[in-house]
């Protein structure tokens, strides 16, 4: 009798919860990156605490200004590495080896069934393997480190359900966009989203991961998609603990029950400056861009590499490029398997695994009046730079709009 996150909660916090109940909960997993770890470290010495709760599931990885873009930062972060060596937590990771949305999965620490929060807002991607997971500020991680609880509203739950199958040159990220359009950037407030369908069970554990990433930008508090063979294959030799499955059941109470087709679904892109202002490619065709990014959290896993690497090969960007694989092992991969190569011959940058210019710090920050087109979440004003315009779409739109300079469907380049 209950939702995902119901079950969830109920299994955390020891009794039964239902929607809208508040409860204490213990966490399974709690991240903190470079750049709020600094915030919740202050609060956990300001709470004069000695010792984190359980060394053991903290995950600290550098990752949005890493390597350090001045002085300030770089010592910072210096702070950060002394303490995590104080308390003797082991999972830590350093510079280079990914985005933390990137670095937790890969190292199985998203299970279905678990409760995870992080202390960045995009948290909600473990989701994807059907755990509930979501972000939270700097004071409450503080008060996760010295306890290893935090107090919680049970969300009420969406229940999304997309029929059909994608379209060619349609990918997570068209689906994604779409549903935000539809749903609006709160349209699903401090809700959980479950997602059903073919159209859904048919994404690879990366597109996943698109997916439950960008909950929060419909407002959501968390995605979740039900785990099946496609999750356990991928946690296989992979999960850090044994892990329990949780599905909704039959009863369960939705809050709102949308349904939509695959069919309808055409590649999407998302205009300045937000994330709901989304359009079929065709509406914004033709748009003068000046940059390309392809990476960050969202779409910067291998399976969005080769999708790119698949429409930019044995041709040249018109406009400067830049490709940030999501983690140390993606890169790896696309190294391996000749990716990498064709990407670069096509004449992309390469940057440092990690998130790169998404928040607007370093490594392809916007000039004036720029338009960049990328495959993050976000295109807030001023985001990847004050005065610049964020066009967020698929890595498939993203390489075809390179090699045009202009924005354009890569339903319409020959591969
Ligand atoms: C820096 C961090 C707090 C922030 C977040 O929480 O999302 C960042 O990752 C982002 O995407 O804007
Ligand atoms: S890649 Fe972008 S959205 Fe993802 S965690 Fe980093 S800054 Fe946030």
């Amino acid at each position: 009798m209950g939702t995902i996150s119901e079950k969830i909660f109920s299994r955390a916090a020891g009794a039964e919860a239902k929607a809208n109940d508040f409860v204490l909960a213990d966490i399974d997993y709690a991240m903190a990156h470079d750049g709020t770890s600094v915030l919740a470290v202050n609060a956990f010495k300001e709470m004069e605490m000695k010792k984190v709760w359980d060394p053991s599931r903290i995950v600290i990885p550098f990752d949005h200004i890493a390597p350090a873009n001045n002085e300030t930062s770089a010592t910072l972060q210096k702070e950060i590495r002394e303490w995590v060596k104080e308390q003797g937590i082991p999972n830590f990771y350093e510079l280079g080896e990914g985005i933390c949305h990137q670095v937790l999965p890969e190292n199985g620490f998203a299970l279905p069934g678990k409760l995870l929060v992080g202390a960045d807002s995009h948290s909600c991607t473990y989701g994807a393997f059907g755990a509930f997971a979501t972000g939270v500020g700097a004071t409450d991680m503080a008060e996760i480190f010295a306890t290893g609880k935090l107090w919680f509203k049970v969300p009420e739950s969406f229940r999304f359900t997309v029929e059909g199958r994608l379209g060619k040159g349609v990918y997570a990220k068209d689906l994604t966009l779409y549903l935000i359009g539809k749903t609006g950037i709160d349209g699903a407030t401090y809700k959980a989203a479950e997602f059903y369908g073919q159209a859904i069970s048919e994404l690879s554990v990366s597109g996943r991961m698109t997916l439950c990433n960008m909950a929060i930008e419909m407002g959501a508090k968390t995605g979740i998609v039900p785990p099946d063979e496609k999750t356990f294959n991928f946690l296989k030799n992979r999960a850090a603990a044994p892990y329990e499955p949780v599905y909704a059941d039959q009863d369960a109470v939705y809050v709102k029950e949308p349904v939509y087709s695959a069919e309808d679904i055409e590649p999407q892109v998302a205009c300045p400056h937000q994330v709901d202002n989304v359009k079929p490619v065709g509406e914004v065709e033709g748009t003068h861009i000046d940059q390309v990014f392809i990476g960050t959290c969202t779409n910067g896993r291998l399976e969005d590499l080769e999708v790119a690497a698949a429409i930019l090969k044995g041709k040249k960007v018109a406009v400067r490029t830049i490709v940030i694989p999501a983690s140390r092992t993606t890169l790896l991969a696309a190294i391996e398997n000749g990716t990498m190569e064709t990407l670069l011959k096509a004449g992309i940058t390469l940057a440092t695994p990690g998130c790169g210019p998404c928040l607007g710090a370093h490594q392809g920050v916007l000039g004036e009046g720029e338009v960049c087109l990328s495959t993050a979440n976000r295109n807030f004003k001023g985001r990847m730079g004050k005065g610049g315009f964020i066009y967020l779409a698929s890595p498939a739109t993203a390489a075809a709009s390179a090699l045009a300079g202009e924005i354009t469907d890569p339903r319409t380049v020959q591969i």
